[in-house]
């Protein structure tokens, strides 16, 4: 099949999703492409970014199918606008910078490789764009070959290339504005590849115009743009109101080289989506001052720069206030030495992070300096040096912090990583919040403006539409690391802030606010919420993370493996047989949750992955830290060993594919199926054995065919019994985080018939060695009536009395229902395993012969 056919059968088959998202949600949306063109528009050098209705997963657990799922749990039912990114390859630099602002802002999107030269993908879309009311966002970039002249094909467009322009102003008609506001910025534009566009058609208006650059072809010339242009000025983007053909367009007649351009493609996806997906005009920002005792000589702030500064932010303050106020973060200094020396107010000090005694005494001898010299002491805010134990999380620093300065907010770039700088998030931890810290340019080497790194321009630049201008435009809330020299000296500091506000102020209509941390943190994470709860990942992967993490502390012992259940399905034996084998091995037993770690979908995980009292159950505890208690087997090779751990309760956790794949990226997963009617009478039947209620006092046909109304202890047990059953749904969410080639599904009923055959197959899955021979290691007992391990001598060691319980079979009545129950379910889940490869179980073949007799019988009642 060629890469255009497939191409089209995936966007036909996207666009039909979106599209019935579409009619589902009622939500309108916006959706961007490429302009349609003459033939010779080269899509190299196009990239669209389109807005779509959202995709999210309705939770299985929200909704209880009950009798049957109204909605089955698969179905996408979509809530948030999306943009879809149509880009001609996945190198496209436009492309990138497109996806950068995106992400920046927050917008959820999607990015499609597509080729615009082909006719049947334009209709497809345009009729979309049509029907469902969504917007383009076209780039159109002149190359070497783009004749002077071109009609852009079915609108009355005509576009006019390479060009050298200069003096861009912003037409303040324009009723794309939203954070942008109108103003010329002077001089040349960069490049020479400029497009600029005519019309006679009303339905176009300017929102940029520059002039041809003196001495240029053109210049002077005194065309005729057409109605809604300026006469004699290039219209470098223009927007269409949709009154041709009934689609709203933006066209910019080059990338997003030009700083200009960012802005209004903000402007232009809020527009274009009735402000669906719009930035705020709030923008709050902190500024810390950082180093205040440890300047150099001849470089520290003296009395007046102290005045100017303070000048500087109430005048600022007083108009608006523009400028923000700056709350001093004192401390961080470098070294310990340096620390006790000036014992600063909030020097934490680096190092050592393991005694959390000596952490608190010198805390404690800071805060008595404080005191003495009159140092506000309850700000509530601090910040470590190098980010040393926020981010990867030290216990004992935010245990320290909150003891003797009650700190509840600190700040750090390294969450989830330096860079990229617009993927920083923050997080609670231990009641602390930790805001993400941008970067300002103004390190501590960094004195003079005639030095700044790359010259003083480069300052200029991202002041003036560059990193600085776009961190402030993209982000609601700004926190900003400075040091004491940048004030002193040539006040670099000031400087950079008060021209940055400025610039702020004269091309946008955002509102430059400041707050305290406290109240900033809490705005924070009112803005977002789904940040509050960490995302921990392995502090060795991120060799800035390897550094500051503690020296005892290793990331060897992580898993390599997990065996995620679900619950009933034999997991225990798939536990013993694993154990059996040399190379491999897993934490000793929990007194509560025996061999079950159950790290990742339980308050264990808020716990970090740190170790420390409270921390006892966090994985690294398990497979660090309890091994100097001689609770874990050290391993005699890390590279050869293999880690695993089994909790069965993983596989239908919401959370838990996500926080594993963010800490375990290559863990390989092993998952077991049995048919889910006998999972769930299996799972009651150990209710009963545990003595719950529920079960006890109700019939499993009771519970299984209870009804909305129906006492919630009855509820929650039929949840237990019938969700991890929907394995469709489930598998569905692991594979979004893990690849198919690290995922295993093993049958679980040849699992109990025949155990040598699959632990084979397991040894090959995870490549371990050496081959170890089940067949001879494990015998048939008939009085457990279950295969065992088979010891010396002809004992037989099995599993517990829990585990292949006696009980009589589940009542005919109970399976008829429940086959119908996870009918529309197994269906999906033999539709999945065809996807991967995978022969379908012979239980699931049963039951999929169920579904087409039900068809047959049902076929045979309509025909007569
Ligand atoms: N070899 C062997 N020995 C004992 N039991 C075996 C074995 N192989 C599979 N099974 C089946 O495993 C079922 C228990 O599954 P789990 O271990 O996953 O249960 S649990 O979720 O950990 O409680 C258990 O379910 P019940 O029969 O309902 O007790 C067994 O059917």
């Amino acid at each position: 099949m060629t890469v255009a056919v497939r191409f089209r059968r995936h966007l036909r088959r996207l666009l039909l999703l979106l599209a019935s998202c579409c009619l589902l949600s009622l939500l309108l949306s916006a959706y961007f492409l490429f302009s349609n063109s003459t033939p010779s528009m080269q899509l190299g050098q196009s990239a669209e970014p389109a807005c779509s209705q959202p995709l999210s997963m309705s939770s299985p657990y929200r909704q209880l199918p009950y009798p049957y799922p109204p909605n089955p749990p698969h179905i996408h039912v979509h809530t948030e606008p999306v943009v879809l990114v149509l880009v001609e390859s996945q190198y496209s630099q436009l492309g990138q910078d497109i996806v950068a602002i995106l992400e920046s802002a927050h917008f959820q999107f999607r990015m499609e490789i597509a080729s615009g030269k082909d006719t049947w993908n334009r209709q497809l879309l345009h009729q979309y764009c049509t029907e469902y009311r969504v917007g383009i966002i076209g780039f159109y970039r002149s190359t070497e070959n783009s004749p002077p002249l071109l009609k852009l094909r079915g609108l009355p467009l005509v576009l006019k290339t390479n060009q050298a322009l200069m003096d861009c102003c912003v037409v303040s008609s324009s009723p794309l504005l939203h954070l942008t506001k109108p103003g010329s910025d002077r001089g040349p534009l960069p490049g020479e590849d400029w497009t600029s566009f005519y019309s006679n058609h009303s339905t176009y208006q300017a929102v940029l115009h520059a002039r041809a650059r003196e001495g240029a072809p053109g210049a002077g010339s005194g065309d005729n743009p057409g109605p809604g242009f300026s006469s004699g000025l290039q219209a470098t983007v223009v927007q269409d109101m949709g009154l041709y053909d009934g689609v709203r367009r933006v066209f910019f007649g080059q990338g997003l080289g030009y700083w200009l351009h960012k802005l209004i493609l903000v402007d232009a996806i809020s527009y274009l989506t009735d402000r669906k997906l719009s930035l705020g005009l709030d923008r709050h920002i902190l500024v810390d001052i950082d180093d205040i005792f440890v300047g150099k000589e001849g470089t520290r702030m003296n009395a007046k720069d102290v005045k100017a500064l303070l000048e500087r932010r109430n005048s600022c303050a007083h108009r608006s206030p523009t400028l923000p106020s700056t709350w001093v973060s004192l401390g961080n200094s470098t070294t310990q030495a340096q620390c006790r020396r000036t014992r600063a107010m909030i020097c934490s000090c680096a190092t050592p992070f393991h005694n959390e005694s000596s952490l608190l005494e010198q805390m404690v001898l800071n805060k008595q300096f404080a005191l003495e010299h009159n140092i506000p002491v309850d700000m509530g805010y601090a910040v470590a040096p190098h980010h040393s134990g926020v981010y990867p999380v030290h216990m004992q620093l935010y245990e320290a912090w909150r003891r003797v300065w009650n700190i509840r907010v600190t700040s750090t770039e390294e969450y989830p990583h330096l860079k990229p700088a617009r993927y920083r998030k923050g997080f609670i931890h231990n009641n602390i919040m930790v805001l993400p810290r941008q970067t300002c340019g103004l390190f501590t080497h960094t004195i003079y403006y005639k030095e700044y790194p790359g010259g003083p321009k480069e300052l200029d630049k991202s002041i003036g539409g560059g990193e600085l201008f776009l961190t402030v435009l993209l982000n609601p809330i700004s926190i900003f690391m400075t040091h004491l020299s940048n004030y002193g000296n040539d006040r670099l500091g000031l400087y950079t802030f008060v021209h940055l506000a400025s610039f702020v102020r004269s091309w946008t209509n955002l509102q430059l606010h400041t707050l305290p941390p406290l109240q900033l943190a809490h705005k924070y994470f009112q803005l977002f919420p789904e940040q509050r709860n960490p995302l921990w990942q392995n502090p060795c992967d991120d060799k800035r993370h390897k550094d500051i993490w503690s020296k005892e502390k290793t990331c060897d012992r992580l898993p390599k493996f997990m065996v995620v259940g679900p619950q009933k399905t034999g997991t225990t034996a798939l536990y013993l047989f694993l154990l059996m084998h040399s190379s491999i091995s897993s934490n000793f037993p929990s007194p509560k949750t025996y061999e079950e770690v159950q790290f990742f979908n339980t308050n264990n995980y808020h716990k970090g992955i740190d170790c420390s009292a409270a921390g006892l159950y966090s994985l690294l505890c398990f497979f660090v830290v309890l091994q100097v208690h001689g609770v874990f087997p050290v391993p005699s090779n890390v590279s050869t060993d293999f880690l695993f751990e089994k909790s069965a309760n993983y596989f239908p956790s919401e959370d838990t594919p996500r926080r594993a794949a963010a800490l375990l990226p290559k863990a390989k997963i092993i998952t077991l199926l049995i048919n889910p009617s006998d999972r769930a009478y299996s799972w009651y039947q150990h209710q009963r054995a545990h003595e719950d209620h529920a079960a006890l006092k109700f019939t499993f046909y009771d519970v299984i065919s209870a009804k909305a109304g129906a006492p919630a202890e009855l509820r929650s047990l039929q949840n237990r019994c019938l969700l991890p059953g929907l394995y469709s749904t489930h598998l569905e969410r692991w594979l979004t985080y893990y690849p198919a080639n690290q995922v295993m599904i093993i049958d679980g009923h040849q699992l109990r018939s025949d155990p040598a055959s699959v632990m084979d197959e397991v040894q090959k899955f995870l490549g371990v060695t050496p081959h170890f021979n089940y067949s001879q290691a494990l015998t048939f007992d008939p009085q457990k009536g279950f295969w065992c391990q088979l010891l010396e001598g002809g004992k037989t060691k099995c599993l517990g009395k829990s585990k292949g319980r006696k009980y009589p079979p589940m009542e005919a009545e109970a399976r008829v229902y429940l086959s119908r129950y996870y009918r529309e379910h197994n269906v999906e889940l033999s539709k999945l395993l065809h996807r991967l490869g995978q022969p379908l179980p012979s239980w699931l073949r049963e039951e999929l012969q169920k579904v087409s007799t039900t068809h047959l019988y049902t076929n045979t009642n309509t025909v007569s």
